[in-house]
């Protein structure tokens, strides 16, 4: 537990100082009121996200009880699903840090509050917010005191399986998985635009061939939203968007984090499958390697990057910080700590059959300048499918 966290449980409802703290600081205001009933929906973009919010609050209210500061008819309150509900949701709509683009553009047409403020954190924050028009949200229609006609806004409300299948649709399948192929990828050949990288005839095929043919036949339909079409939205219109500002960086924050999410799940679909291989994949373990080459956070001219922020850097950069371009490398004794670990990969990729692939596409990467790209290369005309 962080220790933030352990200092919200000790002090008490009184005096929360973080989020989850201060909304069961809410929850509790709300019990004391009349133990009124509420929903907590959850946007964040994870999978089973009510439930994480869930776990949250209540971890933070089963402490509070544990110490004597409310009674235990609070945390009753909260486990109560007519009186408190966490419905999951699908949330979907790319949406750029502020950007300084937008921003002059706002302050030359004479708007106020065009400003955007950094924080300590590395957030950037802003009165207004460049987004998409594309936008999806499917929520699970649990609302024990009532909701607005979401639906009306264009809300998919429907039941907690297909939200479920919604959101593995597109955290696993068909968005995200796409979007981490490019973050990395785009980092290392040297693209600050998403569009612009989309715009290269590699790197959408490299997408497209991660959706399509990899991700595709292994989806759950949630039938609300057609999985193919999905994708076919994406690649057409959302990412060469030349309006989004968006960024590779951007969403190469906390890659460790979301690997196992989005590769893991396909990966697991492949073994599951008596039909299928994890072997028959090639283009999801490329980029396996590929963040692999990121973490030296040397381009693939030869120059040094700023990699974006991620909680596993300090640990796993010296695996591969002192191999060299072109020079001769043990690829096996760098890379088995971080292919053989479950917690970002979902699975240990040695006991896969994956482990050496990565290798293999990693030493091809390190082999000189410009590896990175000639390796897509010829990757992509090795296995590439017609779409
Ligand atoms: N940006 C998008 O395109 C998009 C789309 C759909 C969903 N989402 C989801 O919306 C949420 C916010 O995304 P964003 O793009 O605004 O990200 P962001 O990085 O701009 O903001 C994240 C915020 O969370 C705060 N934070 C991080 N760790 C925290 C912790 N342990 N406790 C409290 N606060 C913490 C950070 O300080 C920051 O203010 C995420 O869950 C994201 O997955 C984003
Ligand atoms: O928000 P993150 O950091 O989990 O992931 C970065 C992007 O892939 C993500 O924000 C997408 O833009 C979003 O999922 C689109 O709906």
């Amino acid at each position: 537990m962080l220790p933030a966290i352990e200092d919200d449980i000790k002090n008490g409802p009184e005096a929360p100082k973080n989020n989850m703290a201060s909304l069961t600081s809410l929850m509790f205001a709300r019990f004391k009121a009349g133990k009124y009933p509420m929903a907590l929906l959850s946007t964040d973009n994870f999978s089973q996200n009510g439930e994480k919010l869930e776990k949250s609050v209540l971890t933070i209210a089963q402490g509070w009880e544990k110490n004597g500061l409310v009674p235990s008819e609070f945390v009753d309150y909260l486990q109560d699903d007519k009186k408190v509900s966490f419905p999951l949701s699908m949330i979907d709509r790319i949406t750029p840090n502020p950007s300084e683009t937008v921003s002059d553009k706002l302050k030359a047409d004479g708007f106020e509050n065009y400003q955007i403020f950094h924080t300590p954190g590395h957030t950037n924050i802003a009165a207004f917010t460049n987004t998409e028009e594309v936008h999806y949200l499917v929520v699970e229609d649990d609302f024990p005191n009532g909701r607005p006609a979401l639906d009306k806004a264009g809300v998919i409300l429907t039941n907690r399986d297909t939200v479920n299948d919604a959101d593995e649709m597109k955290v696993t399948t068909c968005l995200n998985p796409l979007h981490t192929a490019l973050a990395v990828n785009g980092s290392l050949l040297g693209f600050n635009s998403i569009a612009k990288e989309v715009s290269d005839p590699d790197m959408l095929n490299l997408i497209k061939q991660i959706g399509y043919v990899e991700g595709l036949p292994v989806v759950t339909d949630p039938k609300v939203i057609n999985p193919k079409k999905f994708i076919d939205q994406l690649v057409n219109k959302r990412l060469p968007n030349p309006y989004s500002p968006d960024m590779p960086q951007r969403i190469a924050a906390d890659t460790s984090q979301k690997l196992s999410v989005r590769y893991g799940v396909t990966i697991q679909h492949y073994i599951d499958d008596p039909k299928r291989d994890p072997k028959d994949l090639h283009f999801i373990p490329l980029v396996l390697a590929t963040w692999c080459r990121y973490l030296m956070a040397i381009d693939d001219q030869g120059k040094p990057f700023e990699p974006s922020r991620d909680p596993m850097l300090s640990e796993l950069q010296p695996k591969v910080a002192d191999i060299k371009l072109g020079e001769k490398t043990d690829v096996h004794a760098h890379l088995k700590d971080i292919l053989s670990n479950k917690k970002i990969f979902g699975h240990d990729l040695y006991e896969i059959g994956l482990g050496d692939v990565v290798e293999g596409y990693f030493a091809s990467q390190i082999s000189g300048v410009g590896a990175v790209r000639k390796t897509l290369e010829d990757t992509l005309s090795k296995y590439a499918k017609q779409i």
